[in-house]
């Protein structure tokens, strides 16, 4: 199974730049997703992959074969690419049976009827569906269709497989069974698999790597590991899981663990961060809710990273308590395995949980909920 190198890909619709010096290389029988918010420009990408968009910039190439190179004017047909697609949509021809809607790709291939036969038999059968070849689409159910579009990817053996948003369309149940047995199936079949998604939870229980998009530029690229632990920027963070995030100034430094005085309630906090950031700069510090814990107030005082709050509202949320707590002028979002706590609480965290980031976030006035940036 081939790599996929993409370089410096820039595309414009008019005037309308969407992606922007986008680059990245897919490793052999990689799970790699495109994640992002509506209209960042995945879908573009992976349109630029499959050849159904012509970059305005950059190159493609797939196993060492130039696909297109913008700058060369080198530009491999759709047809001529050997990708398997799966869109939203599942795109099923109404009237033809499942056989003939996975004989369609073959016709144009050439391929002999009794090797077709063979072929979509293997197909379906990889999808749990050899049994349904004489139903229409009509007759299945939304993630049997979505099945039988994944075959239909597949009958051709496909260099590397290119999915849009293919689970978008069932309901969360199935979607989480869905994604289990993609998850399951692209291992097995060890074929590269380029995804586009809005949905982190998606990105990260399906992917080997995750490039993360912002306004049609890639802004990190990492296992979902990375991603969530180590974002390289506010906008990862607040993209990838839930953030709270709190502007402030650094006031001192011991080692790798930085003094820093919050706007919000004139409280000093301590966070380590191997980065090296001057006295006095602005920063923003993000924790995410789960990595703070709150204890009731008259709980022991001393040590670091203990700040005054009120809460605002508590709630049992299955496996935890979510709280809202109000710190000076924030609301901040705690996720605690402690129930019952009302009015005034301690909020806690170690200096490790936290991250820091040069790049200051606009917060507003008065923070209501968790900040998204970038959505
Ligand atoms: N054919 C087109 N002509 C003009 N603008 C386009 C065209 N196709 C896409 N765009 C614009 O390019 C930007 C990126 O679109 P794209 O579909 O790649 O985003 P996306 O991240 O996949 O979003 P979504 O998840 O909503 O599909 C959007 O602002 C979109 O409006």
């Amino acid at each position: 199974m081939p790599e996929v190198t993409v370089k410096n890909l820039a595309k414009t619709f008019g005037d309308n730049s969407v992606l922007r010096d986008v680059t990245f290389t897919i490793q052999d029988g990689e799970f790699f997703t495109l994640l992002g918010a509506s209209g960042c420009g995945k879908s573009t990408t992976l349109n630029c992959i499959a050849g159904l968009e012509q970059p305005t910039e950059g190159s493609i190439s797939v196993g060492g074969k130039p696909f297109v190179d913008a700058g060369a004017g080198v530009f491999l047909p759709p047809e001529e690419r050997n990708l398997g697609m799966v869109f939203q949509s599942y795109a099923l021809w109404p009237h033809m049976t499942i056989a003939k809607n996975l004989a369609l790709p073959l016709n144009i291939r050439k391929v002999s009827k009794d090797k077709q036969k063979t072929l979509i038999h293997d197909a379906l059968d990889k999808v749990g569906l050899a049994d349904l070849s004489g139903r229409y689409p009509h007759q299945l159910s939304g993630g049997q269709q979505q099945r039988v579009a994944l075959a239909r990817a597949l009958v051709y053996s496909p260099t590397v497989l290119l999915l849009d948003e293919p689970l978008s369309n069932l309901d969360a149940k199935l979607r989480e069974q869905a994604r289990a047995w993609l998850k399951r199936l692209q291992e097995e079949l060890g074929i590269t698999t380029v995804y586009v998604t809005h949905d982190q939870e998606e990105a990260l229980a399906l992917s080997d790597r995750i490039a993360v998009m912002e306004g049609g530029n890639m802004i990190q690229i990492g296992t979902p590991h990375e991603i969530y632990e180590r974002p390289a920027a506010p906008a990862v963070a607040a993209f990838v899981g839930r953030c709270n995030f709190f502007t402030g100034r650094v006031i001192g430094q011991d080692g790798n663990r930085y003094r820093i005085l919050l706007d919000c309630s004139a409280d000093v906090v301590e966070v380590e961060s191997d980065q090296h950031i001057p006295a006095s700069d602005s920063v923003t510090v993000a924790i995410r809710p789960e990595r703070l814990e709150v204890v009731p107030a008259t709980a022991a005082a001393s040590g670091v990273n203990r700040l005054k709050t009120q809460v605002i509202t508590g709630s049992y949320v299955g496996s935890r308590y979510e709280y809202d707590v109000r710190l000076g002028n924030q609301v901040v979002q705690v996720l605690s395995g402690r129930g019952g706590l009302a009015g005034e609480v301690m909020l806690v965290f170690e200096p490790a949980e936290a991250l820091i980031f040069e790049d200051r976030v606009e917060l507003p006035e008065e923070q209501s909920d968790l900040l998204t940036i970038g959505t």
